[in-house]
């Protein structure tokens, strides 16, 4: 913790040096020539902050939502080393350290075993996803699983379906009938992801993670089938090259990583303009890069969304800081318009007007036999059904 840098458990204040004072005169008045700023988040925590608090606090509604049917997505955002796959992903040191992801897992299972009746079927897939240099890569492809690092894995491509949703080609969905082998495959994604040891950190992501859990769930009772999908996103961290002095091929991926990270702050700043000015829809540039197309739902559409901003408190990561902070600031005044994806199970249906018209036609004939039919209330009848 530095003298500039202040917290409660909503705001965050940064003191930063003036720019316009920069004179030696107004050095001198060093108070003046500091200007405050103030950010509020619905939470902010600091580095003693137990990854279940930030489960509970960040998360738990979001997967609560999916369980119910709503689209939900976390992801974590901050410079690099800042701390986004220690919350993301946790620590394999300790359990009480699991990450969001591992934990999200557990909830959806443990609450699919308390919700289990002879009326529901629940199906989970899962897949994992990484966009490393704008392209993007399946962590869970077989060919992952037998270390075959010679072979180039086949990219996943993404382009946009007829109501605006992504398809994604190439990238492996996996059914996962229990919370094992969900974590299996977390698991195994986590080992596929490039990291690099970089000045910042020993352990640094040069790509960005997108893990995927989508749940059916089939009701007997009403009929119904209920998607929903979950994104646990862990973006790569952004980096100021000329201060790091990055060089050769970590360069490369720096440059990729700011310019995808540069992508989705335009799609943000054209989101918050919009919403600012509700009367002109502006474009919104989603297309500019893998990330924003992947993201396009979470940020803007039909999803409950929360961010999470990692940030250093170092006097010397102070300007990633304020620039964190103000990308959060932004992305939490957009406002996503959120449903249930609930439909009706259209075989089911057809299969029961045809059973309920046999009916009909059975009762028309029988009546007809007696002599005794009244055409306006079968008509009306059908009609209803349709
Ligand atoms: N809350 C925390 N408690 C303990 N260790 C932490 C915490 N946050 C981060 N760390 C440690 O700090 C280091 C950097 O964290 P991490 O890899 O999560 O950063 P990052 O933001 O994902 O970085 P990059 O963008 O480079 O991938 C790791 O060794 C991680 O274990």
């Amino acid at each position: 913790m530095w003298e500039n840098f202040e917290a409660s458990d909503t705001n965050v204040h940064l003191s930063l040096p003036d720019a316009q004072c920069s004179s030696l005169a107004s050095q001198r008045q060093k108070k003046s020539s500091f200007v405050k700023h103030t950010f509020a988040f619905s939470h902010v925590f600091d580095h003693t902050v137990q990854q279940e608090d930030i489960f509970d606090k960040a998360a738990k509604g979001i997967v609560q939502g999916f369980l119910d049917g709503f689209n939900g997505t976390i992801f974590a955002y901050g410079q690099t080393g800042s701390g986004k796959t220690h919350t993301v992903d946790g620590s394999a040191h300790r359990f009480g350290d699991r990450g969001l992801t591992p934990r999200a897992i557990s909830m959806i299972y443990q609450d699919l075993e308390k919700r289990s009746s002879a009326q529901l079927e629940f199906l989970v897939h899962v897949s994992h996803m990484e966009i490393y240099q704008e392209s993007g890569y399946d962590l869970l492809t077989r060919a992952r699983s037998c270390h075959l690092t010679v072979t180039p894995f086949p990219k996943v491509t993404v382009t946009e379906g007829g109501h605006g949703e992504c398809v994604f080609r190439n990238l492996s969905l996996h059914q996962a009938a229990s919370e094992e082998v969900a974590q299996a495959l977390l698991f195994h994604g986590q080992a596929n992801r490039k990291v690099a040891e970089t000045s910042m950190n020993a352990q640094s992501s040069r790509s960005h993670s997108v893990f995927s859990i989508q749940l059916t769930t089939k009701s007997k009772t009403n009929n119904t089938i209920v998607r929903s999908k979950l994104h646990l996103v862990d973006l790569a961290g952004s980096e100021r090259v000329a201060k790091t002095g990055t060089q050769g091929r970590h360069l490369v991926e720096a440059k990729y990583i700011n310019l995808s990270l540069h992508h989705l702050e335009g799609v943000i700043i054209a989101l918050h303009t919009e919403g600012s000015n509700s009367t002109t829809s502006k474009h919104v540039p989603y297309r500019n890069s893998l990330l924003t197309m992947v993201l396009r739902d979470s940020i803007g559409g039909n999803c409950h969304t929360a961010m999470i901003a990692t940030i250093s408190m170092e006097a010397e990561n102070l300007a990633e800081t304020l620039s964190t902070c103000r990308f959060a600031q932004r992305v939490a005044c957009i406002t996503n318009v959120v449903r249930k994806n609930e439909e009706i199970n259209d075989k089911v249906t057809i299969q029961r007007l045809r059973h309920r018209i046999s009916e009909l036609e059975a009762e028309v004939s029988g009546l007809k036999s007696n002599h005794t039919v009244s055409k306006p209330v079968l008509t009306n009848d059908i009609l209803f059904m349709m």
